[in-house]
């Protein structure tokens, strides 16, 4: 039985690289895949990884209805034998829905990818529906980690280098990692729950080893 499948992680897990490995693994055997994407960083239409593969995709804008796109593209006489939708996270709760229609009416595997939860640690409205939906839903095997060296599981948004928790949802950007010098306006940090309930990166926790003086948690959170 096809299944609406979420593949969920923190960012930089490996879930746009399983993506491409499972359309890698598809076409080489003669199938035939419809990509969808959204707000990649790789720009509009792309499918990219940080291992450096990218692959054309559909943007799957907020006008855009899943089921129909299918639909209008069999009876142009194309051929679909599964659908990938990355950066699931950014889709509309109905564009959702529609992807169950697609798995349910049309008897296409439907493998969504994304973010479970944003900066403050809220669902994104698309990841609940993911969540309520979906057949399956599997955390990716290969774990990001915090800077302590415990399994990242929570997403920490900083800017100008320092770890906030207000602000919009959505914006797009990338991970920042020690060895990439000054940080953006906007970058990322994985983190686990102990350290983003904290909101200690490795920028703060290395500035608490420079500075033994300063007590490095509040006990009262
Ligand atoms: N230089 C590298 N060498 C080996 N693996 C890398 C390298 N850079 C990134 N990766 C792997 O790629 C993963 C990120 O892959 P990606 O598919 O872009 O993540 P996601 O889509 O989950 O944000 C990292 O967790 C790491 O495992
Ligand atoms: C936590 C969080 C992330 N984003 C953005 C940042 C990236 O553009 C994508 C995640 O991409 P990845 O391939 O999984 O690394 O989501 C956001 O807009 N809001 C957030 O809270």
């Amino acid at each position: 039985m096809p299944e609406l499948v979420f593949f969920s992680g923190t960012m930089d897990c490996g879930k746009s690289t399983l993506a491409l490995q499972i359309e890698h693994n598809r076409s080489a055997r003669g199938l035939q895949g419809l990509i969808y994407s959204r707000n990649d960083r790789a720009g509009r239409g792309k499918l990219s990884s940080r291992l450096g593969l990218v692959t054309e995709a559909v943007e799957a804008a907020d006008d855009l209805d899943f089921y129909v796109h299918v639909v209008g593209h069999l009876s142009a006489g194309g051929r679909v034998d599964y659908v990938i939708a990355d950066e699931a996270q950014f889709l509309a709760p109905e564009q959702i829905d529609q992807l169950a229609r697609v798995v349910d009416d049309l008897d296409l595997e439907v493998f969504a990818f994304g973010i479970t939860t944003d900066f403050r640690s809220k669902l994104f409205p698309g990841s609940q529906r993911l969540v309520e939906l979906a057949d399956r839903v599997e955390v990716l095997q290969v774990e990001a980690l915090c800077w302590c060296g415990a399994r990242a599981t929570h997403n920490a948004r900083t800017v100008d280098g320092r770890m906030v928790v207000e602000g919009a949802q959505v914006v797009v950007g990338d991970v920042v990692g020690e060895a990439d010098g000054p940080p953006p306006e906007v970058g990322y940090e994985v983190l686990c729950r102990r350290h983003h309930r904290r909101r200690q990166t490795s920028a703060t926790a290395r500035a608490a080893v420079l500075s033994p003086d300063v007590l490095p948690v509040d006990a009262s959170k």
